[in-house]
């Protein structure tokens, strides 16, 4: 059964969204973590089992850029935790879901991720995650 790793949010400005939610979850950011090679600034809150990943874009291609220059802030996507990520990238692909990695690449968190395409998941940014080994 695939666990809700993280809620990823875009939020324009960090400074303002990382305190704001500190305040709204009563936790302190326990890890922030710039991933370049996505175009992302992130920060990390606990939330019992899950997280929420707050998503600042680093740069004006960044994908997290443009999702709030077409729909503004708010929910981006939500991953689940995988145990063999490329086991899972091959079937879900054999179901027809539409990658938009061939191979597993690195994400925030210690992560390997793969991205399904929100046009083969009902309108939803769907991320897979597999802890680094
Ligand atoms: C990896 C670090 C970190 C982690 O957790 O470890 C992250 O989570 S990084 C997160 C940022 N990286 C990504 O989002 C990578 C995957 N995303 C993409 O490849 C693109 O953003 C893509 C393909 C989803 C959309 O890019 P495109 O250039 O095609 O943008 P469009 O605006 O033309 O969108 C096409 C179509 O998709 C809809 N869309 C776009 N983003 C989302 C979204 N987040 N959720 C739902 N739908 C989305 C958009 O509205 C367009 O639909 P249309 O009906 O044509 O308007
Ligand atoms: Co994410």
């Amino acid at each position: 059964m695939l666990r809700i790793e993280h809620l990823g949010i875009a939020v324009k400005d960090l400074s303002v969204s990382l305190p704001l939610y500190e305040q709204l979850l009563n936790t302190p950011c326990y890890k922030q973590e710039v991933v370049e090679t996505e175009g992302v600034s992130t920060a990390f809150f606990r939330t019992g089992e899950s997280k929420i990943e707050l998503l600042e874009a680093t740069n004006e291609n960044s994908p997290i850029a443009k999702f709030i220059a077409k729909k503004g802030e708010g929910i981006h996507h939500v991953a689940f935790e995988v145990e063999n990520i490329e086991a899972e990238m091959k079937r879900l692909a054999a179901l027809g879901f539409e990658l938009l990695n061939t191979t597993p690449k690195n994400g925030a968190d210690n992560k390997l991720v793969c991205f399904l395409h929100p046009r083969t998941t009902n309108g939803v940014l769907v991320e897979l995650c597999q802890e680094k080994r």
